[in-house]
């Protein structure tokens, strides 16, 4: 019996779903709208993201994974299974493999649940890996020689830093600075600044049209339109890359210290390797302006940014599956 294998990295921010020998076929925002009067869910990913911010009261947009825990979990488990629906399991000629990539600090609880939650929706063995391990497989490396290398894969909601041989973790650290909190930065800073409120997607469009980490790398600059603190009224500013590298300055120090302390828990055989072959950026925050320049000069090793960063944790889902016997994954239950 033909079984198709599926992979999925379940985000703070996105969820992306590997079938084997299809590719990405899911890529949605991890967003949950829900009736509050009925607690009925509304939508679930791209067409839940349109609501935030933009919701009547009895209605809300629901991000059940901020912070790179499981906020709310009853609605996880319902936007896991939605989108293994969505991809029709049970037609699949016999029950697939399910390998999934979750925030790394849940609970063994929530561990558990997750792979109940997949299991019910269809699937026949269901696995749970570290994201940092397959962020870097699906970067390319091949972290299965006796031989260091680094990944720093800075999401929605962490940014997880990890130097790996032989297949495991050799040192690592997770921090809850990422994505999520650049945007909160940014949305303050021009609160501050300014008196001018705006919402989450604003301070994220500033981040993506005209941010950089790295002084005078980039100079560009975005109109946004906000609510006026002290008149209430719609207002239209002029915001500058100079700006926002002001605003995320002392964010983006916490990913840099952390990835020096990782360095500098790191044996020296490895650190050398790490020298050779640089270190690898993953994660949509690898997209940053200025994050591969800004930690090359800070670690003083070379410092790359994966080809398609937001896709890696997915694609190398897929290659892990193809490769189970050789790892020594994480089997729960
Ligand atoms: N071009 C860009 N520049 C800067 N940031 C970006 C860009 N594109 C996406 N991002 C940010 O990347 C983050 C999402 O990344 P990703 O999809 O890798 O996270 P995730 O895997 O869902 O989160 P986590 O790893 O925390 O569970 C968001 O904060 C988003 O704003």
């Amino acid at each position: 019996m033909f079984a198709r294998d599926i992979g999925i990295d379940l985000g703070t921010a996105n969820v992306l779903i590997h079938v084997k020998g299809k590719g990405i076929v899911l890529n949605e925002p991890s967003v949950v709208a829900i009736d509050k009067n009925t607690n009925r869910v509304l939508a679930v990913g791209e067409e839940a993201r349109r609501m935030v911010g933009r919701t009547p009261g009895n209605i809300v947009a629901i991000r059940p994974l901020k912070d790179g825990v499981i906020a709310d979990f009853d609605i996880t488990e319902a936007m896991l299974k939605y989108f293994i629906n969505k991809l029709d399991v049970k037609g699949f000629l016999s029950k697939p493999r399910i390998l999934i990539c979750c925030p790394t600090n849940i609970t063994s609880i929530e561990q558990k649940a997750i792979k109940e939650a997949a299991e019910k929706s269809g699937g026949k063995k269901v696995f749970l890996e570290e994201e940092p391990k397959v962020a870097a497989i699906g970067a390319g490396m091949d972290i299965f020689q006796p031989s260091g290398n680094m990944v720093v894969d800075i999401g929605g909601g962490t940014t997880d830093i990890a130097v790996l041989s032989m297949g495991d973790i050799v040192t690592s650290s997770s921090i809850k600075m990422a994505g999520d909190k650049f945007d909160n930065e940014i949305l303050h800073f021009i609160k501050r600044k300014y008196k001018l409120l705006i919402g989450e997607r604003t301070a994220e469009n500033i981040k993506i049209q005209v941010a950089t980490v790295f002084r005078d790398s980039r100079h560009e600059t975005i109109e946004i339109r906000g609510r006026d603190m002290v008149t209430g009224l719609p207002r239209t500013i002029t915001v500058s890359s100079e700006e926002v590298e002001e605003a995320l300055r002392e964010s983006v120090s916490i990913i840099v210290q952390a990835a020096k302390s990782v360095l500098e828990r790191t044996p020296p055989e490895l650190s050398a390797d790490i020298i050779d072959r640089g270190v690898i950026l993953t994660g949509g925050g690898a997209l940053l302006h200025g994050m591969d320049m800004l930690l090359a000069e800070e670690l003083k090793v070379p410092v790359l940014v994966a080809e398609e960063p937001m896709d890696c944790v997915a694609i190398g889902t897929g290659i892990m599956l193809d490769n189970m016997d050789k790892i020594s994954s994480r089997r729960f239950g």
